[in-house]
């Protein structure tokens, strides 16, 4: 029997720094089986966006629902969200088994199908170790681990060699039977190729994108 569905929808979001407008009227649809793409300019607002649907930053008047309930602050909903920060998700001193232990999730399995990524994990081992892109991968494994029903994902891309985005990808895809993820990240391709919809923060606001690469082109986000 197919998985029930959950939607996260989040609106009346609006965030001004130094009198300029970042988000303004956005309202953002996940529902559970969707890899939701989050793509715009940088200095877009994208992560203060994420931020926001995840509770760490507090907007008056946003409203963030699942299936319809308020759900403020998420992360206070056990297993509802999971959110890796573009900062980092854990101190980079801090050893790899104890943040996952933190996080409820085994190491060694979130890291299972990486055998490079396990080795590199070895007992002790911490963050400020490892090379950016792996650093950053296994954040991204970790959280996944947690299989939350929506995940927040902001570049989860970001460094990381174009052989293991391929296998994150394919992470990605197949934890839609439990989870919907929101992906933000500068790298589009792999966006676009794992994305169920995309949608582009521009001046504000949220648009749906129906033809995502040719919209992109013309409106100067991809090259020609
Ligand atoms: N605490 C803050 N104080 C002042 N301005 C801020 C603050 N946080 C974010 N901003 C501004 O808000 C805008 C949106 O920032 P945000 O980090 O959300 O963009 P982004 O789309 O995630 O960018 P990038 O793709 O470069 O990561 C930027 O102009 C940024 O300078």
């Amino acid at each position: 029997m197919p998985a029930k569905q959950h939607t996260l929808e989040a609106d009346g979001i609006q965030v001004q720094f130094d009198n300029q407008n970042v988000l303004s009227g956005v309202y953002l649809r996940v529902q559970t089986g969707q890899v939701v793409a989050l793509l715009g300019a940088n200095g877009s607002g994208k992560s203060t966006l994420l931020q926001t649907v995840f509770g760490a930053r507090v907007v008056p008047d946003a409203s963030v629902r699942v299936d319809g309930y308020p759900v403020m602050p998420a992360y206070r909903q056990p297993g509802l969200m999971s959110y890796l920060p573009q900062t980092g998700l854990w101190p980079s001193g801090m050893a790899l088994a104890t943040a996952a232990r933190l996080l409820g999730v085994s190491l060694v399995e979130a890291l299972a199908d990486f055998p490079t990524l396990q080795k590199q994990a070895v007992e002790g081992s911490t963050r400020a170790e490892l090379s950016g892109g792996t650093g950053r991968l296994i954040q991204t494994l970790v959280l996944m681990a947690r299989r939350s029903r929506f995940l927040l994902l902001d570049e989860p891309f970001s460094g990381v060699m174009p052989v293991h985005i391929e296998q994150l990808s394919s992470r990605l895809r197949a934890a839609r039977v439990h989870s919907g993820i929101l992906l933000t990240d500068h790298r589009y391709q792999p966006v676009l190729d794992v994305a169920d919809v995309v949608y582009l923060l521009r001046h504000g606001r949220l648009q749906l994108l129906t033809e995502p690469r040719a919209e992109l082109r013309d409106l100067g986000y991809l090259p020609d």
